[in-house]
């Protein structure tokens, strides 16, 4: 066989739902790489012929290949810093009292405004540095910081140039309405009606004539946008071809993930308040449930999100970071991992899944990434690890030893 590269002395947990083992994995295990994709993968004494002269062998001393991470959900691209509100919070003042006396969000927005292209960009590269030395290899950063037409299309260029200068892969989201703008405020829901206008008749319009947004989110939530004002930013997006996602049921329910599901939406993100209904609805529309353990953790929330109900109505459960200045200043995937077992009580097994498998699919790249299988893009992580569940089970020694990004070795 004529490869590019083989990994030998490695187990693999494929993460392929399709295997009856756990993870999907292959012990005493090889994998060959062809053209950036995964040529071959099985057990070792199984390894067909190859010309070992002409083939790069990488060793794995005995370690796991998983899939490149997946971070899902992040709001990576802002300035500023809300260190201020986090000591007003420890002081007894809650997220949403905040939000409503004009901190929160808006306070990050003015920073976002105020900073360039430049200085974003070197923001967010730090970030998502630290995030591919954990493993990520692709991530999906969302807008949502700028509130304006200029500055909304500012932050969504700076995700595409990240991609472009990064081996991770950035898929990027819309998230205009994210909160009202201080312009707007103080006009009750009028003035909310009058932004949701500029977010669907000239903001959803610029992202898509330059192609700077993958998908489209709206914070469904009493101090943001209800859910008239959600279907119209949802289904405008969709009229426009981009998939919809929602920060949905983070804080109260209002429907918002069942609305989500009737629209067709990737994913519905947070969902702590998701009843019995809305986990039906997703179920039936095939949408996942993004689950955020660094917000509920960070914010101290207390209301879990209905684990034990997505699980028994077979919703894909994803993990990620969430990671952003007020509710989750945490970057790290590899940390959600153990968040999601320690705190949702999630199984290992269903954690990998939740930043592999079904991140992928909460961003439409399940037929590319997010399970070790031929044909599938060659992205993939070496660790240093004796079982998969030590990813989940301890956190700070990094267990990364190396990572391919469609076939290219990424020295760490
Ligand atoms: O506080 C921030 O800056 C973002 C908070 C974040 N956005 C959202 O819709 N829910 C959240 O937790
Ligand atoms: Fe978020």
């Amino acid at each position: 066989m004529s490869w590019d590269q083989v990994w030998i002395d490695i187990n693999i947990a494929t993460m392929d739902p399709s295997k009856s083992e756990a993870y999907g994995a292959i012990t005493d295990a090889a994998l060959a790489v062809k053209d950036g994709k995964i040529a071959w993968l099985g057990k070792r004494a199984d390894l067909p012929e190859f010309d070992v002269l002409a083939t790069p062998v990488h060793r794995g001393h005995g370690g796991w290949l998983t899939p490149g991470l997946i971070d899902a959900h992040t709001h990576l691209v802002f300035a500023g810093n809300r260190a201020n509100e986090f000591e007003l919070r420890l002081q007894g003042a809650s997220y949403e009292e905040i939000a409503r006396a004009g901190g929160g969000i808006v306070s990050t927005v003015k920073a976002c405004r105020e900073a360039d292209e430049a200085e974003l960009f070197d923001l967010a590269r730090r970030r998502l540095n630290a995030l591919a030395k954990e493993g990520v290899t692709t991530v999906e950063i969302k807008s949502g910081y700028g509130l304006d037409l200029d500055t909304e299309l500012k932050l969504l260029r700076v995700a595409r140039e990240l991609g472009k200068h990064h081996h991770v892969d950035v898929v990027t989201t819309f998230l205009g309405a994210h909160a009202v703008p201080p312009e707007f405020k103080g006009q009750g829901d009028a003035g909310t009606d009058a932004y949701v206008d500029l977010v669907v008749n000239e903001m959803l319009p610029a992202v898509v004539a330059e192609n700077l947004a993958d998908a489209a989110d709206v914070f469904c939530e009493n101090i943001a946008f209800n859910l008239g004002q959600t279907e119209r930013v949802l289904s405008a997006a969709k009229a426009l071809g981009l998939d919809i996602k929602l920060h949905a049921e983070q804080l109260s329910n209002l429907g918002g993930s069942e609305l989500a599901a009737r629209l067709g939406a990737k994913s519905v993100d947070h969902i702590e308040y998701l009843d019995e209904a809305g986990v039906k609805a997703i179920a039936q529309s095939g949408t996942c449930a993004v689950l955020l353990p660094g917000a509920f953790y960070f914010l101290r929330e207390t209301k879990l999100p209905p684990i034990d109900l997505l699980r028994q109505h077979g919703v894909p459960m994803v993990l990620a970071s969430d990671f952003n200045p007020g509710s989750s200043p945490i970057c790290s995937t590899l940390l959600m991992l153990n968040m999601g077992c320690t705190l949702f009580r999630l199984t290992p097994e269903e954690a990998l899944a939740g930043v592999t498998r079904n991140a992928a699919r909460a961003l439409g790249r399940e037929q590319r990434v997010g399970v070790l299988r031929e044909g599938m893009d060659a992205d993939f992580c070496l660790w240093r690890i004796s079982t998969p569940a030590e990813l989940a089970y301890s956190y700070g020694v990094n267990p990364l030893v190396d990572v391919v990004k469609g076939g290219k070795l990424i020295h760490q």
